[in-house]
């Protein structure tokens, strides 16, 4: 017999599990040995010597090692063995970082993997779903994508998507009862939820029947999706720009090669000259440091509990002009505690801290016993009873386990004395219509003791009113007159002007042996009680966020499912809501047009009582007028709004898998500020980036410029190929990658966000790589002509100087790169990265000059001390003569 032929108990017996407690942890480590890891295989990765061997691949480095053998073969021998060594080192420096780089990509993926609730020795656990085993009893509700193929044991309005596996994106409703047909189709399994499948409805309880590639998605490997290319468009720009500099590049060495035959110089040496140059000048490395600062950038996100998905969002995140987030949990803390009661006219007030089920109740600030008081005790218990929170003890300390809007409700109930085990002596709960943000309400059918059924229905007040004929009145049941209504509607209106969260309750009977089979019939009809009010204080750290967010030319948004009053007053208090702007109420937004909602969009700042469909139509409105949105999610229903965002976020805590699915970042608290550290980081990073681009481009200008006016001067060669290399390869880039790790300037969050259309060079970058690269050619020529004017039997000593000035000025002018603006507006040493690599750059510039062994290789010899005066006076000359020229421009 099949499991989805079996009754639960034969399941359970089969599976040799316990539905009560799970499995041990022992048991767990032997069916780990038995079956594996519940994994699908992927396609091949990458192995370590692959990308070792795919450092040399590139086209100019095959140059360089056919330019080696043709000096090798022409008896250089020396020459050839050191750019070979050359050749390895930086491929082991490449190397040595794009694993990295791997490395934190891959762990990111790990940190975003789905986790799984599972119930082992007893207890409800969160494990990552590769560590489910045969026979483990998992929870899932709306929003979860399964783990595991499961035989569901519990199922509460189940219903499940499966186009995963079948194609079919209409979600099927499944149950527990063992189906007769031996062999049905997966679209037919209604007791089996399939791994890879995501419950759109309900919520429910599974025994995992298999797992890993055993599921039935392991068993269609071809479904199995191949990442998504990540580049990011500055990656793709940069490497269209490579491409035009590569042309460039060997242009100009092609120039550099016939000018210098045509001056006399011979062929061969012009021909090492010349590759070494085109090594040089060709920026080839710089997409695969691109990735690695990204790869860094993505590691500091993460401290600040943000993770990336998608690695492009890194950059667009430095774009974003608009926040649209949630307001429970993302702006408040999502710890809600229940202060005002409101029933038939009387309003009750609680006193206590937290969620300590301990507080005293008062009506007109006297002292009461809730149990004296009917309407407050009816409300209290079915407030209760409607609930699936728990209050557990945790070093001295209460903790919440589930919704905080529940658990509010629990700890009410509780200050009056009543136990939800005790309670649920009385009452059987029969059936239940879950929570979602559409209905914003649930319910649930009870019946108690004496047989009498009722529907407890509890929700968003304005919308539970709506579906009442009678309410509760000085303990009579009353028909609900209009004026009655507008009594009820300021009873509400008056808490949320509190920043109180409104809930209400209501019911009614229903005949013995009624079946209600759907929520809409569930919830009509019924008997308001009253209204519970809690208070969700604002996260402290939000305000200033939202503030720092308007100085960076970034609105913030608060989109929510709760009471217009409620949303207006914590948006005041948060700086979201100002004079100027405006509250849009979900009502209106569903009758709106995408483009009348583009009229008036710039001015909202508060989005109240909308459900999650609508956030779709904000998004669109707002990049129709040209932003570049953030939204934030956590349901099923968010996903389409944060697919579409151009950054979409996820909640960590309580998003569910679909949402974090549909997002490009994923905060692991929950926290609005999150996305404010995560926006700064991603606009530091771009600066970054380009940062060392800059370095580079100009140290490569600088590199070609010095040969070629060498060589339309008719002076011999002022750099040996060899030094060219080592410069290029070896002391360039530990600075470079020095400068990916610098901190944000000051500034990065008082300018506005940056065009994402804006090129690589613009704002001033292109003149600055042009003019400071110049210069750098322009004093390397200066330091080579002085010395070999001098002197000019001594040419090698001429190189060498020519070598020192050109390190030197590039290492200076590294630290002109930090700033946008000038080498003075920053204290230099502030990198400790960079100061290092400096200092190490400068260590391998030395041991080449200095080192004896290696003088004959570099063609060096020492530099005697009074040339560096000359060397130093020089090199400093392109960075501190612009440095000059924007002093003289700012004091003017
Ligand atoms: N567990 C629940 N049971 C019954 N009603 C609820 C529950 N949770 C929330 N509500 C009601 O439904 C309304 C909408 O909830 P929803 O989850 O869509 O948004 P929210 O939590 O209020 O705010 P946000 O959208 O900022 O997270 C709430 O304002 C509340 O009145
Ligand atoms: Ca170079």
């Amino acid at each position: 017999m099949k499991f989805h032929e079996m009754k639960l108990d034969q399941v359970e017996k089969a599976l040799e599990t316990d539905f009560s407690s799970g499995l041990s942890q022992e048991e767990v480590k032997k069916r780990v040995k038995q079956h594996g890891l519940n994994e699908l295989e992927e396609g091949e990765k990458q192995s370590a010597l692959l990308l070792f061997f795919s450092q040399f691949k590139d086209f100019m480095v095959l140059v360089l090692l056919a330019a080696t053998l043709i000096s090798g073969l022409l008896g250089e021998y020396i020459d050839a063995i050191a750019i070979i060594a050359i050749v390895i080192i930086n491929g082991c420096l490449g190397f040595y970082q794009e694993r990295r780089a791997e490395r934190s990509l891959q762990a990111l993926k790990e940190l975003s993997a789905p986790q799984v609730s599972v119930l082992r020795d007893g207890q409800w656990i969160k494990i990552p779903s590769k560590e489910i085993v045969i026979g483990d009893v998992i929870k899932f509700a709306s929003g979860d994508r399964i783990g595991a193929d499961v035989r569901i044991i519990e199922s509460k309005s189940l219903e499940i998507e499966e186009s995963a596996l079948t194609g079919e994106s209409v979600p099927v409703a499944k149950h527990i009862e063992p189906l007769s047909n031996p062999n049905p189709g997966i679209g037919d399994m209604e007791n089996i939820a399939f791994m890879g499948t995501m419950i759109t409805r309900g919520s429910g309880l599974g025994v995992v029947m298999a797992t890993g590639m055993k599921t039935a998605m392991g068993q269609i490997a071809d479904l199995l999706q191949n990442a998504e290319s990540q580049d990011t468009p500055l990656q793709r720009r940069l490497e269209q720009l490579g491409k035009i500099l590569i042309t460039v590049a060997l242009l100009l060495t092609v120039l550099v090669v016939i000018v210098g035959v045509l001056q006399g110089h011979e062929l061969y040496e012009m021909f090492l000259a010349g590759v070494s140059l085109a090594v040089a000048a060709i920026p080839e490395g710089l997409p695969a440091i691109v990735t690695v600062a990204l790869s860094l950038g993505v590691q500091k996100m993460i401290k600040k509990n943000a993770i990336v998905r998608k690695l492009p969002a890194v950059e667009t995140l430095g774009c974003a002009s608009v926040i649209c987030s949630d307001k429970t949990g993302t702006m408040t803390q999502n710890k809600m505690t229940v202060t005002h009661l409101w029933s038939g006219g009387n309003t009750w007030t609680v006193d206590g801290v937290g969620y300590q089920p301990q507080g005293n109740f008062y009506r007109d600030e006297q002292n009461v016993q809730p149990r004296d008081e009917k309407s407050l005790q009816q409300m209290l218990i079915f407030g209760m009873l409607c609930n699936h929170s728990e209050l557990a003890m945790k070093d001295d300390d209460y903790i919440l386990d589930g919704d905080p809007t529940e658990g509010a409700l629990l700890v009410s109930a509780m200050k009056a004395g009543f136990d939800r085990t005790k309670l649920l002596e009385d009452f059987t709960i029969v059936n239940e219509f879950p929570f979602d943000s559409n209905r914003k309400m649930m319910s649930i059918h009870v019946k108690d003791k004496q047989e009498r059924h009722f529907i407890v229905t509890k929700g968003a007040p304005d919308v539970v009113l709506g579906i009442c004929e009678s309410i509760l009145w000085d303990e009579r049941t009353q028909y609900l007159s209009k004026e009655t209504q507008s009594k009820v509607q300021d009873a509400i209106n008056g808490l949320a002007s509190q920043a109180l969260r409104t809930i209400a309750i209501a019911y009614k009977p229903i005949p013995a042996g009624t079946i209600i089979l759907s929520d809409h019939e569930a919830e009509k009809k019924l008997t308001f009680i009253g209204v519970q009010g809690m208070i969700d204080p604002p996260r402290p750290e939000v305000k200033a966020a939202v503030k720092e967010c308007k100085e960076a030319g970034i609105k913030t948004v608060m989109i929510t499912g709760d009471h217009v009053i409620t949303a207006k007053a914590i948006a005041s208090q948060l700086g979201i809501l100002t004079k100027k702007s405006k509250v849009l109420e979900g009502k209106t937004l569903a009758e709106m047009s995408v483009e009348e909602l583009e009229d008036v969009v710039e001015d909202v700042s508060v989005f109240a009582r909308v459900s999650p469909e609508h956030k779709l139509k904000i998004v669109k409105a707002l990049q129709n007028r040209g932003h570049i949105v953030a939204m934030t999610g956590d349901g099923v229903n968010d996903a389409p709004a944060i697919k579409a965002a151009d950054i979409g976020v996820a909640m960590g805590i309580t998003g569910t898998d679909v949402a974090k699915e549909a997002s490009a970042l994923v905060l692991l608290d929950d926290n609005f500020a999150t996305i404010k550290a995560a926006i700064k980081e991603g606009r530091n990073i771009y600066e970054n980036i380009r940062k060392f681009v800059r370095y580079l481009l100009a140290s490569n200008v600088g590199e070609i410029l010095v040969m070629l006016f060498a060589m339309l001067l008719a002076l011999p060669l002022p750099l040996v190929p060899i030094q060219i290399l080592w410069v290029n390869l070896v002391t360039d880039g530990l600075p470079a990658m020095a400068l990916g790790l610098d901190q944000p300037e000051e500034n990065v969050m008082k300018r506005g966000p940056r065009s994402p259309n804006e090129g690589v060079f613009s704002r001033g970058l292109g003149w600055k790589v042009v003019s400071r690269g110049f210069l750098i050619g322009l004093v390397t020529l200066l330091a080579f002509m002085i010395v070999y004017h001098n002197d000019s039997s001594q040419l090698p000593y001429a190189q060498t100087v020519a070598f020192a000035t050109l390190v030197m000025a590039q290492l200076i002018h590294v630290f002109d790169c930090r700033s946008e603006r000038s080498v003075l507006s920053r204290n230099p040493f502030g990198n400790q990265y960079l100061v290092w690599a400096v200092i190490s750059s400068l260590l391998l510039m030395l041991v080449a000059i200095y080192y004896p062994p290696l003088q004959p290789i570099f063609h060096t010899l020492p530099i005697a001390a009074k040339d560096w005066l000359l060397i130093l006076g020089l090199s400093s000359v392109p960075t501190f003569l612009l440095a000059g020229s924007f002093l003289l421009r700012k004091t003017k």
